[in-house]
C-alpha cells in the first residue's frame, strides 16, 4: 500500500483539469468509478486536504469577531481611512444606465436604445436590463430555490461539493494557493448550456423542481443575452449576426454567490476584484439589498438593486473581440454586517474549437492591441490564476 499522502496526490492530478475537445464540447474532467463510489464525507475531506479552505457561511456562525487573518484585506483598512477623508467617498449607491429590453426589440425605438447600449458598453462596461421578458415565476422559482439551497445544513450542501480539478460544483471559487487571502463567500457554479455539458451531479436537488427551473431560467437568459449580442454587434460596425453566431453554440454557465453576514464587513471582500473572463455577463441581485461595487474613475461604485433587473456587464471576451472598444470593467462584492446577500451570475462564453482574439474587420488599419489563443488555452489560462482585478486581460494584451 503507497503513503496516504503520495496516493492522494496521484488521485489529483489524475483529476487535474482539462480541457478535452470532442465535438466542440468543453467536458470537465470525468471522475474515476472507484471516485464516484466513496461516501460523501470522504469527498469532504479530500477537498480540505487541496485546499485547506473553511466553509465561509460555517465559519461565520462559529467565529464570532475573531475572524482569521486570510480574510482580512489590508488595502480596505487604507480604504476605509481614504474615504473617511474624502468628502465624495468611495462607496455612494448609484444609477448605473438602464437598457429598456422592450424598446431594444420595438423597431419604433430599437434605435434610440441601441445608441444608448452603445454608449453604456464605452463609457461604463455596465448596465441593467429592465423589462427583459423573463416570466416572474421563473424569477422568483430561482430566488426560492437558490435560497432554499444555502439554508441546507452543510453536509447537504457539500454533497454537490467542488472536487480537485473541477470548475463545478459548490464550494470557494479560485482557490489557488495556501497563501492568498479569501472571499468572505461561498459558491455553486454550474455549467447548464448546451445540454450535453451538463453534470447533473453537480447540480441542486433542495427543491425537486430546481433543475428545471435552472433550465428554463438559462433558456430565457439565452435569450435575453442573444439580443444583446446581436446589438452590440451590430454597434460595433459588425452586423447583428457576427457576435450571435460567435456565442450561439457558447457555454452558458451560473454561479450561485452566497455572502454571509460578518461581524468586520469592512475589512472584508465577499469577492475579490476582478473582471469576468467570459463574453458577457447577466446577474441577477436576489436580495434585494446592494453589494456590488463597479471601478469606476479610481473609486468604487455601488450598483442600486432593481429587483428583478439584469445587471450586465462586458466581459474580457468582448473587450479582446472588440480590440478594447468595450472594456470589461474590474468589479467586487462587498458584504454586510447584518445580511446575508445571494447573487446568481450567468455567463456567456465561447466554447472549443472557437479562437480568443480580435475581430479581423476590427483591426483594419489599426494597432492589434491583443493577442488570439484558441478557447482552450484561454481557459486554461483563466482557471490557472486567482481572481485579480484585470490580470487575466492584462496576460492577453500584446506587450504583455
Ligand atoms: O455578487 C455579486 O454582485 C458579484 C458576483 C460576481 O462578480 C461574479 O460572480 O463574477
Ligand atoms: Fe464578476
Amino acid at each position: 500500500m503507497r503513503p496516504k499522502k503520495e496516493k492522494i496526490k496521484q488521485e489529483e492530478s489524475a483529476l487535474s483539469s482539462r480541457v478535452i475537445k470532442e465535438e466542440k464540447r468543453v467536458e470537465l474532467p470525468k471522475l474515476e468509478e472507484r471516485v464516484e463510489g466513496r461516501d460523501k464525507e470522504q469527498r469532504v475531506r479530500r477537498r480540505k486536504v487541496t485546499w485547506g479552505v473553511d466553509n465561509v457561511q460555517a465559519l461565520a456562525g462559529r467565529v464570532g469577531s475573531d475572524i482569521p487573518e486570510r480574510y482580512i484585506r489590508p488595502e480596505r483598512q487604507n480604504e476605509y481611512a481614504h474615504s473617511n477623508s474624502s468628502s465624495d467617498g468611495c462607496a455612494g449607491v448609484g444609477s448605473i444606465p438602464i437598457i429598456d429590453y422592450n424598446k431594444l426589440t420595438d423597431p419604433n425605438f430599437s434605435d434610440e436604445e441601441a445608441a444608448k447600449l452603445h454608449s453604456a458598453c464605452q463609457e461604463w462596461g455596465f448596465f441593467q436590463v429592465v423589462n427583459h421578458g423573463v416570466p416572474g415565476d421563473i424569477l422568483y422559482k430561482m430566488k426560492q430555490d437558490t435560497e432554499g439551497f444555502f439554508k441546507l445544513p452543510l453536509e447537504e450542501k457539500e454533497s454537490v461539493a467542488q472536487l480537485p480539478g473541477h470548475l463545478e460544483g459548490y464550494g470557494q471559487a479560485f482557490v489557488l494557493s495556501e497563501k492568498q487571502k479569501l472571499d468572505w463567500g461561498d459558491m455553486l457554479f454550474i455549467g447548464t448550456l448546451p445540454s450535453h455539458i451538463r453534470q447533473t451531479r453537480f447540480w441542486p436537488t433542495n427543491s425537486h423542481s430546481f433543475s428545471e427551473t435552472i433550465d428554463k431560467y438559462s433558456t430565457e437568459v439565452k435569450r435575453v443575452s442573444d439580443i444583446l449580442f446581436r446589438k452590440i454587434s451590430e454597434n460595433l460596425g459588425l452586423g447583428q449576426g457576427k457576435l450571435y453566431e460567435m456565442f450561439d453554440d457558447g457555454i452558458l454557465a451560473l454561479r450561485f454567490n452566497y455572502y454571509p453576514p460578518c461581524p468586520r464587513p469592512e475589512e472584508v471582500l465577499g469577492i475579490s476584484p476582478h473582471s469576468d473572463g467570459n463574453g458577457l455577463t447577466l446577474l441577477l441581485q436576489v436580495s434585494d439589498f446592494p453589494g456590488l461595487q463597479i471601478r469606476r474613475k479610481g473609486r468604487w461604485f455601488t450598483v442600486e438593486v432593481i429587483p428583478g433587473a439584469f445587471v450586465c456587464n462586458v466581459g474580457d471576451i468582448v473587450e479582446i473581440l472588440s480590440n478594447g472598444r468595450y472594456k470589461s470593467v474590474e468589479h467586487r462584492a462587498v458584504v454586510s454586517e447584518r445580511n446575508e446577500r445571494i447573487s446568481v451570475a450567468a455567463f456567456r462564453t465561447l466554447n472549443v474549437g472557437d479562437t480568443v482574439g480580435p475581430i479581423s474587420e476590427l483591426v483594419q488599419g489599426e494597432e492589434v492591441l491583443y493577442k488570439t489563443l484558441p478557447f482552450e488555452e484561454y481557459l486554461k489560462m483563466l482557471t490557472g490564476s486567482k481572481l485579480e482585478g484585470r490580470s487575466n486581460i492584462d496576460r492577453m494584451k500584446m506587450d504583455a
